[in-house]
């Protein structure tokens, strides 16, 4: 499935990119984590003179068996459609920040069990309505995970051809966060239960009564692997997509911005196939979703915000765009001592 040819970002750039940095009218270092975003957009476009354009936002809906079945969620199945009838309407979270930072919202179904009409923004990808209940059976086919990841590709290079080089994927669906956890869980060898967090609002008792079905889930399938076989078994078709969308932004040299605790869910498969994907990635925020901030430790990532969020949709990804587009534009357009004729206190 390693078919993303994704080139490595030449570190040997960097030399050149800190003296651009350092040379800026401020102290060495003032700029903190604009520094390092400015860095990673020099190594990601291979120029020191990064330019972020049209930026695209992708939000994959999809829906989750197990969810039908036991009670991993606070919320019913219902609520994935309904969801997504918001996006198509403009009122949910991630279409009010994609409005305020100029984004290009997608909706993608990839599985809602439900039929929807046509709308503008949403893009028709449906693999099946709904996965199957992985307490019983793997959720998805082999034909089905690679279908998922291949067509989220496809819609990835359409917006690149569109003239995007900024990308990020949100997620809506019931019960994700189950599917995040095992995931989370069978990358970074960490035990199922601190993975495990409250999703979108159970309470200490629904907390329990997760870690306990998602044990046995881990039990019956056991962990593989291979990252494909593991999607497999327990993914979501969302989350496959978001894995395929990752590595083919990769691949055509686009910033990648990571969302929440189910988007680095994805994230984790990509780089199992992929390592080099994690060479154009940004992580706009650490959710309050339990695990998300040890998943980021394992990726030894550093989160551009601190907000409490814990909603996903994307929304973290947007909300950060204004500090990458300073990261940009500090780079771009401060003067150097040399320009401005200001002695440079490390001379
Ligand atoms: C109204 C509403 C809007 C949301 N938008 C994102 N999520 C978030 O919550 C869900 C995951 O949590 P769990 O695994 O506990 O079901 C996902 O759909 C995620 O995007 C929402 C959840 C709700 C209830
Ligand atoms: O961080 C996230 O992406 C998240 C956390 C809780 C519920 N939904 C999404």
């Amino acid at each position: 499935m390693n078919t993303f040819k994704i080139t490595p970002t030449n570190k040997e750039f960097i030399k050149k990119i800190t003296h651009k940095i350092n040379n800026k009218t401020k102290p060495i270092g003032s700029l903190g984590t604009l520094e390092i975003i400015a860095q990673k957009l020099c190594l990601i476009q291979d120029t020191l003179a990064p330019k972020l354009s049209k930026p695209t936002m992708l939000v994959f809906a999809a829906d989750h068996g197990i969810v039908n079945n036991y009670p991993v969620s606070s919320c019913p199945q219902e609520v994935t459609p309904q969801m997504v009838f918001n996006f198509l309407e403009g009122g949910a979270g991630i279409n009010v920040f994609c409005n305020q930072h100029g984004f290009d919202l997608s909706v993608i179904d990839a599985g809602v069990n439900f039929d929807f009409e046509n709308y503008d923004v949403l893009i028709n990808a449906k693999i099946a309505k709904g996965t199957k209940d992985y307490s019983v059976e793997p959720a998805m086919t082999k034909e089905q995970c690679e279908q998922a990841i291949k067509k989220a590709g496809e819609i990835v290079a359409d917006k690149h051809a569109k003239g995007s080089n900024v990308i990020s994927f949100g997620e809506m669906g019931i019960g994700n966060t189950s599917s995040a956890s095992l995931l989370m869980s069978a990358v970074t060898k960490q035990s199922i239960e601190t993975c495990i967090g409250k999703g979108a609002g159970l309470t200490d008792e629904g907390l329990a009564n997760k870690i306990a079905i998602l044990t046995k889930v881990q039990e019956f399938h056991g962990v593989s692997e291979n990252p494909l076989e593991n999607l497999q078994n327990f993914g979501g078709f969302e989350v496959a997509m978001m894995t395929g969308a990752m590595l083919k932004a990769a691949e055509l040299k686009m910033t990648l911005i990571i969302d929440g605790f189910i988007a680095t869910s994805s994230l984790l498969v990509a780089q199992e196939i992929n390592k080099n994907v994690l060479d154009y990635c940004l992580f706009s925020h650490v959710s309050n979703e339990q695990g998300h901030i040890k998943m980021l430790d394992f990726l030894n990532a550093t989160p551009i915000l601190h907000l409490n969020l814990r909603l996903g949709e994307g929304t973290g990804a947007a909300i950060a765009y204004p500090i990458i587009q300073s990261a940009e534009i500090f780079i771009n357009q401060m003067a150097s001592f040399e320009s401005a004729g200001v002695v440079n206190p490390a001379d």
